[in-house]
């Protein structure tokens, strides 16, 4: 319940983005601004045309997404201080798992230091999944077994593909015939279970997360915008509505609460990843649109609004824990120097923004007001 006194300002160290797609080429030169202004450091997920997945490709992606930067910085479209904001932008670079990955790409991955961790697509699962997985642990076992024995994260992207399983239950049926079978045959992996909406999804990270002999933890979970904030009804409100389409789908109310649950409550293995994964407006409005939600232009706002919808805000705690502390755990990184301010002040997403072709893009909630939005950035 919501408290009389509501805040007018959160205070938090600057936040990280767990979980992010930004493309390539001029597709890239058009999101990646958002992001490094909004965010110190993302994981930058490698589901490219073709994938990434060696470590001199996500060095080579690396190097594009910080001149993308360094561009937009040129544009004179940024103020000084913003663009000083985004020049500390650090992109997390992650490998595309594939049946043919070789285990002493781990081994280079790890001495590149700009490697992060690997993506586990289910073949067909999603967006650019084509060159994924089929059989996780049959094709798979020497790189997990490396991976597990040099502390590299596995991101699992968990939905069977199975045609006969309803799309609404793939995420829990991958829980019993993927992440369970995975974590007992490599207990000390790191993994993170990413973009979770379900019940059974949280319940399993809020339970299951085990941790080394050091303490730290082993499993975690990223939570979408999209996720805390609506459940499916938004899908077919008034008509189908292709801009809260993405994947995995939005679920029940009873998932999106049990979400709520787990980002508000503080515990260190929920943290932030907006999936933001942009998508040109013609290819969304189709006869068979793209899976994605593009938020990270507002996603702090659209966070701090799913906080306080069930007066989380009442202290900044719980709400830093999620933006900005429990992913660098995680990580095994230091949270970032320096302090963001949202402040109560409503700002208007924009009905499309720039993007690739004249069609433009529609970010999520475009149209509609958002309660909070970023004041200051140090
Ligand atoms: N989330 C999505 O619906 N789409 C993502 C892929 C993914 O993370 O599943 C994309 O790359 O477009």
């Amino acid at each position: 319940m919501a408290s009389s006194i509501a805040p007018t300002t959160l205070t938090i160290a600057p936040p990280d983005d767990w979980h992010l797609h930004l493309r390539d080429g001029e597709a890239l030169e058009h999101v990646v601004a958002a992001t490094a202004l909004n965010f110190r450091r993302a994981i930058v997920m490698p589901n490219l045309k073709p994938p990434v997945t060696t470590t001199e490709q996500a060095l080579a992606y690396r190097g594009r997404i910080l001149a993308a930067v360094d561009k937009a910085c040129m544009s004179g479209r940024y103020s000084e201080a913003d663009c000083a904001q985004m020049r500390q932008f650090q992109p997390l670079m992650v490998l595309y798992l594939t049946g043919a990955t070789p285990a002493d790409e781990i081994d280079r991955a790890m001495v590149s230091g700009a490697v992060h961790a690997v993506k586990l697509y289910p073949a067909g699962a999603t967006t650019n999944s084509d060159a994924g997985v089929s059989d996780l642990l049959g094709q798979c076992s020497a790189v997990l077994a490396r991976m597990q024995a040099l502390g590299m994260p596995l991101l699992v992207h968990g939905e069977v593909t199975e045609a006969h399983v309803d799309v609404f239950d793939r995420e829990a049926a991958f829980i019993e015939s993927v992440m369970k079978p995975l974590r007992s045959r490599f207990p000390s992996l790191r993994v993170v279970f990413e973009h979770i909406t379900t019940r059974q999804a949280a319940e399993y990270v809020t339970d299951h997360a085990t941790r080394d002999a050091q303490g730290r933890l082993l499993l975690a979970a990223t939570i979408t915008p999209q996720h805390l904030l609506y459940n499916r009804n938004a899908l077919f409100r008034g008509g189908l509505q292709p801009h809260w389409y993405c994947l995995p789908i939005l679920k029940r109310e009873e998932h999106r609460l049990a979400l709520i649950k787990a980002a508000t409550s503080g515990l260190p293995q929920f943290f932030l990843g907006t999936d933001s994964a942009p998508h040109a407006r013609h290819l969304k409005e189709a006869s068979c649109g793209c899976a994605g939600c593009y938020s990270a232009p507002y996603a702090l706002g659209l966070y701090a609004e799913a906080f306080e919808s069930v007066g989380a805000l009442q202290t900044t705690d719980a709400f830093e824990a999620f933006t900005s502390r429990n992913g660098p755990a995680f990580y095994r990184l230091p949270v970032n120097p320096g302090r963001f301010e949202l402040r109560r002040v409503p700002e208007t997403v924009p009905e499309r923004l720039p993007f690739v072709t004249d069609s433009g893009i529609v970010p999520l909630r475009a149209g509609e007001t958002l309660t909070w939005s970023v004041t200051a950035r140090e």
